[in-house]
This record gives structure tokens, C-alpha cells and sequence, in this order.
């Protein structure tokens, strides 16, 4: 039988019955790439960037082992700080938690590494505080102030304004906050008698919630973290010099508890958040009756904490 197709207004085409369609050819899936690299030397190319790639990998620093904290740089505090006559409670006690996580960043990518620290000082506008951010800003780290000027001034950063460095944030730290950083030194308290007893219901909630605050977003960013205590978590201590194992003797009721019992429960905080979150703490304490050249002092132990790496 011969099929027929019918085109208008010409005659009816006879079509050849004998159609057979070309065999396929299975090798061609394989050969046709292969033909494709060969063709105008592109396989030396694809070469080319196969060892460009493998030497990148190979040169780049991988994600480094964790490194361990050289407690050499704890030994090196300034003498005059170990027998200062500024005081006859502890001078400076520290304590520093879950050294062996800090250096557990990811790879950043080659373009967008950064030279110094993001770092957030909460209390920065303050007396110790603002000592802080000078040495921090000194050693070209970036700086973010959260300071709400209960106790605080401007004009002890004001000299850092126009650094596009430094950052300054009209912020209660009552009130969560959310910044990238890699470090919190959470400073903001009153800490003056006359200032804590002005409002203590808000001073043990500055104490509770803002540190809360500030640890839940070490959490949540991987920030170490830093929180100034005092030596008055050991209320009217029963043992003179106190060490750092002592406990205290603190009246819970008395009119000082909403900053003593604060500063307590933000130690607890900061060290449940270590153990149950693995968030790296320090918990220096800190003087009583600073001068001007002890808050220095104070400021230059705090950077020494926490070191930049
Ligand atoms: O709720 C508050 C209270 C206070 N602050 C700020 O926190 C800063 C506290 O600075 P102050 O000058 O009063 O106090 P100091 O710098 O002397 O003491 C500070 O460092 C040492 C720690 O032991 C103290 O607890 C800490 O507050 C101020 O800038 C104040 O404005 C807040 O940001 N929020």
C-alpha cells in the first residue's frame, strides 16, 4: 500500500512506503563529550583549573585546632595591681571558663576577613568602661558602646566619634539585642552605692535581665564573653584576703543586695550559660573606691582577660 499526502491545490504526492529510521548509536552519549574536551585544547584547560582549585585548598589555612590559652599572659599582671593599698578586698580576681572553644569560627572567606574584633562594651560610656573602649579602639579593634547614660557620659567616647571604628548605641540592656560580634564585655550597671540603691528593683533587673540579655546573644552569635563583678559578691566577708574559692557572706534582705545579690546571680548566669551552653566566660571581679589610674588599670586587665585571638 502507498501512503499518500494531500497538499492544497497540488496533486496527491505518492511517499515512498520504505521508511526506515537511522539505528541509534548508543556510543554517542559517551563520545560526544569526550570529543567536545578534546576539541581546541579545552581539556587543557579544564587541567588548568583542576590544579589551580587543588592548590588553592592546599595553601588556604584550614579550620585551625582548637588552640589552648597561654596562661602566660595571666602572669604578666602589673605588680603595683597585686599590692595595691586601694583596697584590702581583692583586687582583682579572675576566672576564666571554656578557654578551649575559642578559636571555633568557621573559615571566613579570603575578601572578607576582617582585622580586628567586633566587640560590644555594655556600660562603655561609663567610668571603667569608656577606659575599655580606648584600649580596645587603640588596638584598632571595631567598637560598639550599649550604654543606657544612667551613670554613663557621652563625652568620655565622644573623642572616638567620627571613627568609623566606633559605633554608640542609646540602648537598655534590659531590652534584648541583636548585633554581630565577637565579643561582649557587659559592663553596664550601677555600681556606685548612691546609684544602685536609686531604683534596686532596677538594678538587680539590669543585673538578672540584662545579663541574660547580653549572654543569650553570646549564644546565639559565638561570642566570648566578659562580665565585670565586684568584690562586693562577698558581702561582709568573714576571711581576709578573700580568694576566689571563698563564698561570701551576703545578707539576701539588706538594702546593698540588689547589687550585691545581682552581681552574684549574673556570676551564676554567666557560668550556667558556660556549663550548659558552652559559651566562653571570664568573671574578673573588680576594685572597690577606683581612681582614675586604677580604672585605667582595671581597663588594660579587662583587654588582658580577654584576649583578641
Ligand atoms: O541599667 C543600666 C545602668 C548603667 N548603665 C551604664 O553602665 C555604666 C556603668 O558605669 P559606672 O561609671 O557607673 O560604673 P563603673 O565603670 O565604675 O563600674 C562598672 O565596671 C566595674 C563593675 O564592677 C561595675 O559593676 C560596672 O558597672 C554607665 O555608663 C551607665 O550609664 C547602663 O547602660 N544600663
Amino acid at each position: 500500500m502507498t501512503s499518500e499526502l494531500t497538499f492544497r491545490g497540488h496533486e496527491t504526492q505518492p511517499m515512498a512506503d520504505t521508511y526506515s529510521p537511522k539505528p541509534p548509536k548508543p556510543w554517542l552519549a559517551v563520545t560526544r563529550p569526550i570529543r567536545y574536551i578534546l576539541r581546541e585544547q579545552r581539556l587543557t584547560f579544564v587541567l588548568i583549573g583542576i590544579a589551580i582549585a587543588t592548590l588553592g585548598f592546599t595553601l588556604l589555612p584550614s579550620n585551625q585546632a582548637p588552640q589552648r590559652y597561654s596562661s602566660a599572659i595571666f602572669d604578666s599582671f602589673p605588680a603595683e595591681l597585686e599590692s595595691s593599698h586601694l583596697t584590702h578586698r581583692p583586687v582583682y580576681n579572675e576566672r576564666r571558663f571554656g578557654i578551649q572553644n575559642w578559636n571555633s569560627g568557621g573559615k571566613i572567606p579570603l575578601g572578607l576577613k576582617r582585622k580586628g574584633k567586633r566587640i560590644v562594651v555594655t556600660g562603655g560610656a561609663g567610668f571603667v568602661g569608656s577606659h575599655l573602649v580606648d584600649r580596645l579602639m587603640e588596638r584598632g579593634d571595631s567598637v560598639i558602646v550599649v550604654d543606657n547614660f544612667f551613670t554613663g557620659r557621652k563625652e568620655n567616647v565622644m573623642h572616638h566619634f567620627g571613627n568609623p571604628r566606633f559605633e554608640m548605641i542609646r540602648h537598655d540592656v534590659v531590652e534584648p539585642l541583636l548585633l554581630e560580634v565577637d565579643q561582649i564585655y557587659h559592663l553596664a550597671c550601677p555600681a556606685s552605692p548612691v546609684h544602685y540603691k536609686f531604683n534596686p528593683v532596677k538594678t538587680i533587673k539590669t543585673n538578672v535581665v540584662g545579663t541574660l540579655n547580653m549572654l543569650g546573644l553570646a549564644k546565639r552569635v559565638g561570642a566570648r564573653f566578659l562580665l565585670t563583678s565586684t568584690s562586693e559578691v562577698y558581702g561582709d566577708p568573714l576571711q581576709h584576703p578573700q580568694v576566689e574559692t571563698y563564698w561570701g557572706n551576703v545578707n539576701p534582705i539588706g538594702v546593698r543586695s540588689c547589687y550585691d545579690e545581682g552581681k552574684r546571680t549574673a556570676e551564676t548566669l554567666t557560668m550556667d550559660y558556660h556549663r550548659g551552653a558552652d559559651v566562653e566566660v571570664r568573671l574578673p571581679g573588680s576594685l572597690t573606691h577606683m581612681d582614675q589610674e586604677c580604672a585605667l588599670m582595671m581597663a588594660v586587665l579587662l583587654v588582658i582577660s580577654l584576649p583578641r585571638l
